[in-house]
């Protein structure tokens, strides 16, 4: 964790990443370093992808409960519209944004603007998620933060899908993801595989 903060509030535009698996703390690292923004009486504005709607339909939230208030957007456009006059924006779920918003994110940090970006780097495959690997490249820091894995409590590495649908994308919670180690993670993937070979067997 970056702790050498020292004139945090002087700082000039750049591009922050904090990615990791589901469970790893990205959301709470996110909102706290919007806190510190604000105690530093920065101006601060907080966007998500309005498919988000787990939690809240307004707030960013973790999975502990902590929230701040943000504003939904359809597109990552609406950000560089509603960010006027801010000094830092934070994003969270940014793997749900289309690849626009590298160069949303690029705009604001050359106008000066601290811009702080959680994300999901892998999908339910261990594949790089949407806009989040060319985000990784463009940024000045990348932070990755780890779950702990609930099979072996190792770091995890991944997150597990643990319900039968195909899709990149699908909203979810402990019923539906499981952050997982690498080891773990490839033996579950394995699993997987053999469950729906034997499914189709049967099936026919
Ligand atoms: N297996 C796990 N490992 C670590 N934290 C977990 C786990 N399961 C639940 N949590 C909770 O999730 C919180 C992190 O939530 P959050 O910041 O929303 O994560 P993320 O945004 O990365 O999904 C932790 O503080 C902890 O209370
Ligand atoms: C792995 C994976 C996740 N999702 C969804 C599930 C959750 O709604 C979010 C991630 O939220 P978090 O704040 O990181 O816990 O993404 C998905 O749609 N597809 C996936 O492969
Ligand atoms: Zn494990």
């Amino acid at each position: 964790m970056t702790e050498n903060l020292i004139g945090e509030s002087r700082r000039p535009g750049r591009i922050e990443v904090v990615c990791g698996s589901m469970f790893s703390g990205k959301t709470e690292e996110l909102i706290r370093r919007l806190r510190r923004a604000r105690f530093a009486k920065q101006h601060v504005a907080i966007f998500k992808p309005t498919m988000d709607v787990r939690y809240s339909p307004s707030d960013v939230v973790s999975h502990d409960h902590t929230a701040l208030r943000s504003i939904p957007v359809h597109q990552s456009d609406e950000i560089l519209k509603l960010s006027g006059g801010c000094d830092v924006v934070g994003i969270d779920e940014a793997q749900f944004f289309d690849n626009h918003i590298v160069a949303v994110c690029n705009k604001l940090a050359y106008q000066g603007v601290r811009v702080i970006i959680a994300g999901l780097d892998m999908d339910f495959l261990g594949n790089p998620f949407g806009p989040m690997p060319a985000l990784m490249a463009v940024a000045d820091e990348v932070t990755k933060v780890h779950a702990i894995c609930v099979k072996c409590g190792s770091l995890a590495y991944a997150s597990h899908r643990l319900v039968n649908d195909k899709e990149q994308v699908m909203l979810g919670e402990k019923q539906e993801y499981e952050p997982l180690c690498r080891e773990c993670f490839q033996k579950a993937l394995l699993n997987d595989k053999r469950n729906a070979q034997s499914r189709s067997l049967f099936e026919k």
